[in-house]
């Protein structure tokens, strides 16, 4: 028993990969499931998808190593966050499709909350603000919309969960109903200093509290699981961009990682402090262990890699996402092409799920290198908007280097593009699939396989560093003209 076994379930796809005793990849497998957009704004996955691909993954993964569950010490699951579910309890039946991180349905519920004077209590108690990315206002729509659901949460039959808390569900057959305290804090309902759900947000949101997962420790006994063919404790649990942010042994305060997926997540380790944001950062927790929490300032960017596929799938201007390196590198430099990724609103430190995307400079000369130039451009845009705001609410205390990784720290192009124009040293680790490297820690550390923090920490491994090559005046000039790109979009 001297593997283990980390899930991550994210929002295109999910994935597991088989470790092993020397936190060494040993076998992977992985499956897209279907996204669907019923309306504008609205974003939903099928609940079945997810618990299905989930479970092909790690049969598939456990046949590329070679391995059967027999010789698992243990599973780690990491989790897209927010994203909200709510089944029958008798039945394991969801409700309703879950409702993604990214659907914006709630956007009045939001504003209405907002203009009652809520956000100072939401902000306060959960670290987090009015707006439609969160659990709660998803979970509300769900007790409002699906006929009957209110009275039957009521009657204590039904159960909320983000996606960690439907896979443990789901693997250990409806026996646990429970979540870590990193997917807790996203939901909107959780107290992060106390360490609790918060029963005056739940009355004021409408949550009857019968619905709600107990809370554990990252790295903690969740249950154990015969589905893969023998019985194997489930030992780990974070969302992915806290498992993200320990994968990449981001354990001091000062330290921070962006993960660059589909969307963009920059995390600062701030430690026992739990730093309130006065820059519209959002702050979470970073992870919880032998009960005790370290805390996070967060920066949410909703489109990064998203916007690559755009050009890929929406504009049909590149076949891979790879074919932006060659395509950004022979950009006419005389035209300076802005996208603003608004697609689904934007994320911190703007909070405007009403605005959408809008391009700036476009000339009859302007073609798809130029568009994709823009777009990677985009994600070191919004990088630097949330590295300001971090430096704005936590000081010069952060460490220079930003750690970064997800699939699209592949491009050379954006990680230079990055490093010019915020200013700050970027190391990328050997390691990419740094998520499902949190989430194997977390579970092979509680199996008493893996190091402790410090040594695990030593471990990680760099393969590139990327410095800036950019002018500081040319740096100033395209950061100012990028944030009246942002000004306009949001005018319109
Ligand atoms: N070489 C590349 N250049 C630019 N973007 C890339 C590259 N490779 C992958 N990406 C982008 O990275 C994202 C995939 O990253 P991943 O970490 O798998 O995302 P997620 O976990 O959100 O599904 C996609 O949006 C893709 O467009
Ligand atoms: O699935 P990812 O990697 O895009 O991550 C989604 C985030 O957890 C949303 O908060």
């Amino acid at each position: 028993m001297s593997y283990i076994l980390a899930i991550d379930q994210g929002t295109t796809s999910s994935r597991a990969i088989v470790f092993d005793a020397d936190m060494r990849p040993q076998g992977s497998a992985q499956e897209e499931f279907a996204q669907h957009f019923p309306r504008s704004g609205w974003v939903e996955h099928a609940p079945e998808d997810l618990w299905q691909t989930v479970l092909r993954s790690c049969e598939g993964a456990l046949r590329a190593a070679g391995i059967s569950a027999q010789a698992l010490a243990g599973i780690g699951i990491t989790n897209q966050r927010e994203t909200t579910l709510l089944w029958d309890r008798a039945t394991g039946e969801p409700l309703y499709n879950a409702i993604v991180w990214q659907d914006r349905r709630t956007s009045d519920a939001c504003a209405a909350l907002k203009e009652a004077g809520h956000e100072a209590l939401i902000r306060a108690k959960t670290g987090l603000l009015l707006d439609p990315y969160f659990s709660g206002t998803k979970l509300a729509w769900l007790l409002d919309s699906v006929e009957g659901a209110r009275a039957r949460a009521e009657a204590g039959e039904l159960a909320f969960g983000t996606v960690d808390s439907w896979l443990v569900w789901n693997l250990t057959g409806g026996r646990v109903h429970a979540t870590d305290a990193t997917n807790a804090s996203r939901t909107l309902l959780y107290d992060i200093h106390a360490g609790e759900w918060n029963e005056e947000i739940c009355a004021l949101l409408g949550v009857p509290m019968s619905l709600l997962p107990e809370v554990k420790d990252c790295s903690a006994l969740f249950g154990t699981t015969d589905v893969l063919g023998a019985t194997v404790p489930i030992l780990g649990i974070a969302g992915d961009q806290q498992a993200a942010t320990i994968g990449q042994g981001c354990f001091s305060a000062g330290m921070m990682k962006a993960t660059y997926g589909t969307g963009c997540f920059a995390l600062l380790n701030t430690g026992r402090d739990a730093v309130a944001s006065e820059h519209k950062l959002l702050t979470t927790v970073a992870y919880q262990l032998e009960g005790e929490v370290t805390y996070a300032l967060e920066g949410s960017i909703f489109v990064a890699g998203a916007v690559v596929q755009w050009l890929r799938d929406g504009l049909g201007v590149i076949a891979t996402a790879a074919d932006t390196q060659a395509l950004a590198e022979s950009a006419d430099c005389a035209q300076d092409v802005i996208i603003v990724p608004a697609f689904t609103g934007l994320g911190a430190p703007y909070w405007n799920p009403d605005c959408r995307g809008a391009a700036f400079g476009l000339t009859r000369a302007t073609g798809p290198a130029e568009m994709a130039r823009a777009a990677l451009e985009s994600v070191g845009y919004q990088t630097r908007d949330l590295l300001e705001a971090m430096q704005a609410d936590w000081g010069d205390n952060a460490e220079a280097a930003l750690r970064v990784d997800g699939g699209m720290c592949a491009s050379d192009w954006t990680m230079q593009f990055l490093t010019d124009i915020t200013g700050a040293q970027v190391d990328r680790p050997s390691i990419l699939e740094t998520t499902a490297l949190g989430a194997a820690w977390l579970a092979g550390h509680a199996a008493g396989l893996y190091p402790d923090r410090a040594g695990f920490a030593r471990m990680w491994q760099l393969d590139r560093s990327f410095m800036p090559q950019m002018s500081a005046a040319q740096r100033a000039q395209k950061y100012e003209r990028w944030q009246r790109a942002v000004a306009a979009a949001q005018a319109v």
